[in-house]
């Protein structure tokens, strides 16, 4: 192995048939972050870290269009749950079925996902006032996001899927960045949601160990 230190790169030549198929398994993390170890003259280690947009802790935006091992946390992902004795496809189904006053609308809306979800649910405007369970809400306020929360709870709690992709989040800050924010769900808070939420399922899975 021939060994090299220029401009801040360290670089490792493979000489024997041995160390070339080292090369070849280590194709597997190419751009991947290591850890270099040296604390004496007389060789070195690396360690992995991981991906660098892992290891670097960049944060994760939230969107249908995520990479698929995360993309079950999206509101559009088909995640069905249950709520308040009522069967929903997706997050989505149940937000935007709040708009619906029609108690039939609202439940055609609870049976949808992604884009069909947001598309029809995004063809009528939120009203300023509507009622769930039997109780007047206003759009916006912190009683309509309590909803979400309630809502996303159901769902990471029942389907194991969205659960275990959440989980895979880690320790990395979770943002909702989307063209245009939404009036009555900011991206912040919408994020905010599935962090709190994440903290108390990781916190469950510690209890149970
Ligand atoms: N625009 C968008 C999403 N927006 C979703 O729309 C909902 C809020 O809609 P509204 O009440 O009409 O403002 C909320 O569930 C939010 O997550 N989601 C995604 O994955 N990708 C997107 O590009």
């Amino acid at each position: 192995m021939k060994l090299s230190f220029r401009n801040n790169v360290v670089s490792l030549a493979a000489e024997t048939p041995e160390e070339r198929a080292i090369c070849a398994l280590l194709r597997a993390a190419d751009c991947h972050i290591f850890q270099l170890h040296a604390a004496t003259d007389r060789g070195m280690a690396f360690s992995e870290i991981g991906p660098e947009e892992d290891a670097r802790r960049a944060p994760l935006n939230i969107v249908q269009s995520i990479a698929p091992s995360f993309a079950p946390i999206s509101n559009l992902a088909h995640t069905p749950f249950e709520l308040g004795g009522q069967h929903y496809a997706s997050i989505e189904g149940f937000w935007q079925g709040l708009k619906r006053l029609d108690p039939v609308e609202r439940r055609a809306m609870a049976k949808l996902w992604g884009g069909e979800a947001k598309g029809r649910g995004g063809s009528v405007d939120q009203p300023t006032e509507f009622v769930y369970e039997g109780v007047s809400i206003t759009a916006g306020s912190p009683e309509h996001w309590a909803l979400m929360r309630n809502a996303c709870e159901a769902k990471f709690t029942q389907n194991s899927e969205a659960r275990e992709a959440l989980l895979a989040t880690g320790e990395r800050w979770l943002t909702h960045k989307v063209r245009r924010d939404s009036r009555t769900i900011p991206g912040v808070i919408m994020a905010d949601i599935w962090m709190r939420i994440r903290s108390k399922i990781q916190e469950e899975v510690v209890t149970l160990r």
